[in-house]
């Protein structure tokens, strides 16, 4: 009795109050408070529920009851009737004992942030590693909320917060959850030592990989597509991507690279969720270079930044080249671009401008690629072949004498690791460096 659509809606969108909590004690700035419930709005929308009322409380701690205060759920009581709304959406994450309360004081629908991102990656899951994934997230989720002897999901009456690739429908009790999130973690392992295989060949032919990553909604898929001529679902929503897809990419010098688009980060992103998605960024562990796309035009663009290079940090990335592409700059007011240029290894574009693309891919070309080297050594001596094509791509290699040629393009992460060897090389005079931009 599996689940084997997965309809954005039946139609019919689940009607909204949502609702966020702030701690006085967190002292954030009405401006964060603003932009976090908008976010909260945003991310309800993507997952095709109507909003129709929103509301902030402030307060010194959370209520172990009700998580918001008493009057607070009174009013929302009031304003769900008033407008007709089944569903009450509260930006932080809910005890079980919180949900069922709430339940029942507002007879409505209750969905946390966590199920609402859960929810929307059910939708957007379109790989067997996705479902995978979204499936063991929402599981990993329920065990500890279940009360008593199971849970039966179908009370909700389907909509948001029910969907899902597996059986998650179904009245399940905490055995079978158990044994079906093994399972899960099993199937998990299996696809991700597919995806091992697969990137190792990939490595051995000496493609350049790159990845786009960057917080949801900023531009990472229109850029891929727009420099790849492709055509994935690139989307004003939160979390349009949720697999990550891999396109070739050709640079200005004709050489070809594959460029990865990625799940977008958001803050206060669940720690099951970032576990269950770790295995999907692991092609940002193994790319040579990340680009870090930022929606230049978000009020919230620093705070946005931070997010992703955290979890930049946590994937153990940090040292890899980057470059920082600054987006949507054609949304900025005039005058406003030079705040952007401050930064290191950054290039400001627009997705939209070709001549934009064209400066990028050239960056991107810049980056990866060193300059070609002509290089001269002894013949006869391995190792220092061997560390000739370790180096970078050798584009000529020619006997001369007792001599051999080369012209290497220096690959930049290969050069960074083997340089020393090099210079020791060249310090011995054992290899001769002949010229630049051969
Ligand atoms: N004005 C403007 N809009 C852009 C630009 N780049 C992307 N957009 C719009 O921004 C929205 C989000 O774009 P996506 O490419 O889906 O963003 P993403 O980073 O892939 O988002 P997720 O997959 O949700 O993480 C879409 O409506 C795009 O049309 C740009 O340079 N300028
Ligand atoms: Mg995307």
């Amino acid at each position: 009795m599996k689940q084997t659509t997965h309809e954005v809606t039946d139609g019919n969108p689940d009607k909204a109050v949502v609702v966020s909590l702030v701690l006085k004690s967190d002292r954030l700035s009405e401006e964060r408070v603003q932009y976090s419930l908008a976010e909260l709005i945003s991310l309800a929308e993507s997952a095709g529920v109507e909003v129709l009322h929103s509301a902030v409380q402030a307060k010194d701690s959370i209520d172990p009851k009700w998580f918001i205060g008493k009057g607070k759920v009174e009013e929302l009581r009031d304003a769900a009737e008033r407008l007709g709304a089944n569903t009450a959406i509260f930006d932080q994450e809910l005890s079980g004992a919180q949900v069922r309360n709430l339940e029942r004081a507002l007879d409505l629908k209750i969905i946390d942030r966590t199920q609402l991102i859960l929810d929307i990656f059910a939708q957007r899951a379109k790989t067997r590693e996705g479902f995978l994934q979204v499936e063991l997230a929402q599981l990993s989720y329920l065990l500890p909320r279940l009360s008593g002897h199971g849970v039966n999901l179908s009370r909700l009456g389907g909509g948001i917060g029910t969907r899902g690739p597996g059986e998650t429908k179904l009245e399940m009790d905490r055995r079978h959850i158990r044994n079906r999130i093994a399972e899960l973690r099993h199937a998990l392992l299996e696809v991700k030592r597919h995806r091992a295989l697969h990137r190792e060949r990939r490595k051995k032919t000496g493609v350049f990989q790159a990845a786009l990553v960057g917080y949801t909604n900023a531009g990472k898929s229109t850029l891929l597509n727009r420099l790849t001529q492709s055509d994935v679902y690139a989307e004003n929503q939160l979390f349009a991507t949720l697999d990550p897809t891999s396109r070739m990419l050709r640079l200005p010098n004709g050489q070809e690279i594959v460029l990865t688009d990625t799940v977008g980060f958001i803050q206060n992103l669940p720690h099951d969720l970032v576990a269950a998605f770790r295995a999907t960024l692991e092609e940002v562990c193994e790319a040579d270079l990340i680009l870090h796309v930022v929606d230049s035009a978000s009020e919230m663009r620093d705070q946005q930044m931070h997010v992703v290079d955290e979890v930049l940090q946590e994937l153990g990335v940090q040292g890899k080249p980057g470059i920082a592409v600054f987006n949507k700059i054609d949304l900025l007011p005039v005058g406003h671009e030079e705040l952007l240029s401050a930064e290191g290894d950054a290039i400001q574009v627009s997705a939209f401008s070709e001549s934009d693309l064209d400066a990028l891919k050239l960056a991107v070309q810049e980056r990866l690629m060193g300059d070609t080297k002509r290089f001269r050594i002894p013949a006869g001596r391995g190792d220092l072949i061997s560390l000739m094509y370790r180096v970078g791509d050798v584009l000529e290699q020619e006997v001369d004498g007792e001599d051999i040629r080369f012209d290497v393009r220096l690959k930049q992460n290969e050069f960074d690791k083997q340089g020393y060897m090099l210079q020791a090389f060249m310090a011995q005079e054992a290899i001769q460096h002949e010229g630049e931009n051969v």
